[in-house]
């Protein structure tokens, strides 16, 4: 009975096996820009992307993951809050089952139908596994997906669903580059917390940018055909895979302009 986004085991249910659901630094949150100090210590974001290192993409049965090449520095974040060097690992993306919701992190109370997340963890530590247990490990750089325009950017990742519609199911991806999904301005919000999935682990320094980028609502009619069960189990529609916002318990949220 693993964790999931039904009501019978969805984001309430997960203190269960994950008691850190609880915990002082947990993700996401309700970004309220009047409450960000803008911070001038902030350095810009340098995200540097090689698009050899794309691998596959995934259908993990809570999302769906475009996995990278994370043995060397060619895909990288730099800058913005943190320090060193962290490598990408893979992104994805949380939606809702109407245009109304799907984000994970909202503004002043606004949520998005979409938001995409680029995991990134810190090369002072030998892997992913071992830095996602570190309070510094994890960079999740966060963009919003709001309705209206098509995104042509979007529909290579879009093409590919249809042949990852089941859990478990995968297939190659190469060439790509995240770069083009992200919003002309890097202007971003920062503040320190979780993994919004199981294990909740407490190591990540979110990056959410201010911007959004575009999606249209038959653009996101391609995310919810995906399904968060396997073949040959009764389908269930992959969608509304977001947690809601997370209590603050006293954290500060940085602004990275004015
Ligand atoms: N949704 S997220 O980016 O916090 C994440 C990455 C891995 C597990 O959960
Ligand atoms: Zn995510």
């Amino acid at each position: 009975h693993a964790w999931g986004y039904a009501p019978c085991n969805g984001p309430d249910k997960w203190v269960q096996d994950f008691p850190v659901a609880d915990g002082p630094r947990q993700s996401p949150i309700d970004i309220v820009p009047s409450q960000a100090k803008y911070d001038a210590s902030l350095k810009p974001l340098q995200l540097k992307y090689d698009p050899a290192t794309s691998k596959g993409i995934l259908n993990n049965g809570h999302s769906f993951q475009v996995d990278f090449a994370d043995d060397d520095d060619r895909s990288t974040l730099t800058g913005g809050p943190i320090s060193g060097t962290y490598r990408l690992r893979q992104f994805h993306f949380h939606w809702g089952g109407g245009d109304d919701r799907g984000s994970e992190h909202t503004v002043g109370g606004t949520k998005f139908a979409c938001e995409l997340h680029l995991v990134h963890w810190n090369t002072k530590y030998p892997s992913f596994g071992d830095a996602a247990s570190k309070p510094d490990g994890l960079a999740v750089v966060g963009v919003f997906l709001k309705i209206g325009a098509d995104n042509p950017q979007l529909q290579t990742v879009l093409d590919a669903l249809g042949s990852i519609k089941s859990k478990g199911s995968q297939t190659t991806f190469s060439k790509f580059d995240p770069a083009i999904l992200l919003p002309p301005s890097l202007d971003y919000w920062t503040y320190d917390g979780s993994l919004t999935t199981p294990p909740l682990l407490e190591s990540v320094t979110w990056i959410v940018l201010k911007e959004p980028i575009s999606v249209s609502s038959s653009q996101m009619y391609k995310f919810r055909s995906l399904l968060f069960t396997a073949e040959g189990e009764t389908p269930c529609c992959m969608v509304d895979n977001y947690r809601p916002p997370q209590p603050l318990k006293g954290r500060k949220v940085r602004a990275s302009f004015q």
